[in-house]
């Protein structure tokens, strides 16, 4: 397979050079049959991968987070190696310090929308936090929400404090994975300006899939196809 960067949008904007907001995942992933061979290399903060269903988009991400081993290859982020099977280098999930934001939100239904938050605000983050929870509340405008159980909240809603989840752990890297597909055309509109908040304003390296064009024209510096 290729991954060839096919859009520059926004690159000038917040590229800034640097080795350490750069992606390196050459992989080759198995899965049963299935069998992709990956090639990304961006100096770029904010990437998109698009491809057909089925593709593997969400497998590479997979194999970023930790959550399946590549057969071969090597994946490298802002600076970190992650994965290296030639020098047996494999981090743990748990300690890749990545935030993975799901189509569906994946809240805990029994907590209110702090206790969903603060869920990920555990250890040494509690005291020092990077992103701390009133700075996630005012980013994402969920201050109101606070206090609400996740039973009755929008899908947007519940979104918006999925994100603010992955961001109170603390992440080095944000990985999305159609975090906007399961909601109308409307839902959607009223999300994606917070989605450029987060891009902005966090700073962080991000992989974006999405099927719609004009998501990701909004939200990567590049985009690269996989399949
Ligand atoms: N646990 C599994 N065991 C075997 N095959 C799998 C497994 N998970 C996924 N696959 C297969 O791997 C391929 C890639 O799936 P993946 O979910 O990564 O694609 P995708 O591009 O994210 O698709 P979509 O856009 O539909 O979400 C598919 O053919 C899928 O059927």
């Amino acid at each position: 397979m290729n991954a060839a960067p096919i859009d520059g949008a926004h690159a000038d904007a917040r590229h800034d050079g640097r080795d350490d907001t750069s992606f390196l995942i050459e992989i080759a992933l198995r899965r049963g049959d299935f069998l992709r061979e990956v090639s990304i290399r961006s100096r770029h903060r904010v990437i998109a991968l698009v491809g057909a269903s089925g593709a593997g988009k969400t497998s590479v991400l997979h194999a970023i987070a930790g959550l399946l081993r590549p057969a071969r290859g090597r994946i490298k982020i802002a600076g970190r190696l992650l994965f290296d099977a030639e020098t047996r280098i494999d981090v743990p999930a748990h300690r890749r310090r990545i935030g993975y934001v799901f189509q569906d939100a994946r809240l805990f239904p029994h907590l209110d929308v702090r206790e969903n938050l603060l869920y990920g605000l555990r250890g040494d983050a509690r005291t020092h936090p990077r992103f701390a929870l009133h700075e996630v509340v005012a980013l994402l405008g969920i201050d109101a929400l606070l206090p609400r159980r996740v039973r009755g909240l929008s899908g947007g809603e519940q979104q918006r404090i999925a994100i603010g989840r992955a961001l109170l752990s603390q992440p080095d890297l944000l990985l999305l994975d159609e975090p906007l597909s399961m909601l109308d055309m409307d839902r959607r509109d009223e999300l994606l300006p917070y989605l450029q908040r987060v891009r902005d304003e966090t700073a962080l390296p991000m992989i974006y899939v999405s099927h719609v064009p004009d998501e990701v024209r909004r939200i990567a510096d590049e985009v690269h196809r996989i399949g």
